[in-house]
Parts: structure tokens; sequence; C-alpha cells
């Protein structure tokens, strides 16, 4: 069965931790991707060279959804051609990159990026992008599947829900696959992201960055003391 088979209408879970974080480990990685396919993950998406070849490892038949983040701010994720062939090294089975159609720093277009990254490894491209723009430029460029990754994320306010009608607009144009991702923080956000049309739904912090769920259930109490 292919990759996008495998993943088809199911739940990849993202494990990432960020520099310095109690889990920034990859047997923490690990662990976690472990978990995750206990509980019924198809596929692990994760975060830089060592995290991917401690996962490509441990988990050789899970399919793996991989990227270098480069800062936090404007093109991060997988930025350049360097970066992406990184990742590819590794032998996830799909490199995820900004798909965006802002300036990539090292000058190459989408396409070139693509198009080097084929030449040289039998991997897919999964292009983040952000709105339906960054989509037909990133199709038109040749990537293999699409992620609504970045919605939300470059500019301005990060908006607290999922986007949902982005899935369901992309869905419904693209011939490619869409993935959903970005702040998808329960079972019924997923469910109805593949009711939308989304091939499969990836989640990361709902499920495994429990610094970040902790800090809401803090938070929600905090509200409640100061409002009793
Ligand atoms: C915007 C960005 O940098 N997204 C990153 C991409 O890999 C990760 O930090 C997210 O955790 C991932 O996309 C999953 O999303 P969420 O954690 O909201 O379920």
């Amino acid at each position: 069965m292919s990759v996008l088979d495998e993943i088809r209408g199911r739940l990849v879970v993202s494990c990432q931790a960020d520099p310095g974080e109690p889990l920034d480990d990859p047997a923490h990685m690990v662990a976690l991707a472990r978990s995750a396919r206990c509980g019924g993950a198809a596929g692990i998406r994760a975060q830089g060279v060592r995290d991917l070849r401690a996962l490509r490892a441990a988990l050789p038949d899970t399919p793996l959804i991989g990227l270098v983040k480069d800062g936090a701010s404007g093109v991060y994720i997988t930025p350049t051609l360097g970066h992406a062939l990184a990742v590819a090294e590794t032998g996830v089975d799909i490199v995820a990159l900004d798909g965006t159609t802002r300036p990539r720093p090292d000058g190459r277009t989408l396409a070139a990026t693509v198009a080097a990254v084929r030449a040289r490894y039998d991997v897919l491209v999964m292009a983040d992008v952000a709105s339906v723009a960054d989509a037909d430029a990133a199709v038109a460029a040749g990537v293999d599947l699409v992620g609504t990754t970045l919605s939300g994320y470059t500019g301005g306010a990060v908006p607290h829900d999922p986007d949902l009608d982005l899935v369901g607009a992309l869905a419904a144009r693209l011939d490619v696959p869409v993935v959903a991702e970005g702040r998808i923080n329960t079972p019924e956000e997923a469910a109805e992201a593949l009711r939308r049309g989304a091939h499969a739904v990836v989640v990361g912090t709902a499920i495994t960055r429990p610094a970040v769920v902790t800090g809401r259930f803090a938070a929600a109490l905090l509200t409640s003391r100061e409002l009793s």
C-alpha cells in the first residue's frame, strides 16, 4: 500500500518539541510516536534531523512526514533546498516544506526546490500552505500533497479555531490530497475536517504538547477563581 493510502482517512500525530522543552529529546519523541501508534495513529509528523533519524529507526514501517524548522517566523518550515535534502536523507516518506508564495531564503522557487529534491530522493513533497492562492501555486509547482498547516501563521493574531473552511475549499478544488493541520484540538474537529474532504488529519499540540495542554487547564482554573 502506498503511504498516501496508508494515511487516507486517518490520524497523523505531530511529535515535536521546541528546543529546551522537557520533551526535547529524540527518545521522548520516539515514545510519543509509539504511544500515538498504540492509540491508532496511522502516521507521524516530526521536526529536525536528529528526531527524524530516531523515529525512522524506531518505526521503520510507519508513514513519516518530516520537516526542519529554522526559526519561528517568516519562511521557517524546511525553508531551503538544503533543509529539504537533509530531511529527505533521513528516510522520511514525505518531506514537508513551506508552500506559501513568499520568497524562499535561498532564492529558489518552490518548483525548483521540488524538482531538485525529487531528482535525488524517492520521496513525496507536502506543501504547508496558508491560503487557496498558496495551494494553487504549490500544486502548479508539482507538490504531491498540500496541508493547511500555515493558515493563521503568516501575520496577525493566530486564530483560536482550525481553518476548516480552507480545508473544504482546497479539497473541493485540488487534484492532490489535502491534509488538515493546525489547531485541531478536539476529536470532533478532526472528524469534521474529514467530512470537509481532508485526506488525513494532523494533530500535534492537543496530543503531544503536555505543557500547552496543561496550561489550558491551569488558565481555565485561574479564570474560574477570578470570577468567583
Ligand atoms: C505553524 C507551525 O509551525 N506548525 C508546525 C508544523 O509542523 C507545528 O508546530 C504544529 O505543531 C503542527 O503543524 C500541528 O499543529 P497543531 O500543533 O496546532 O496541532
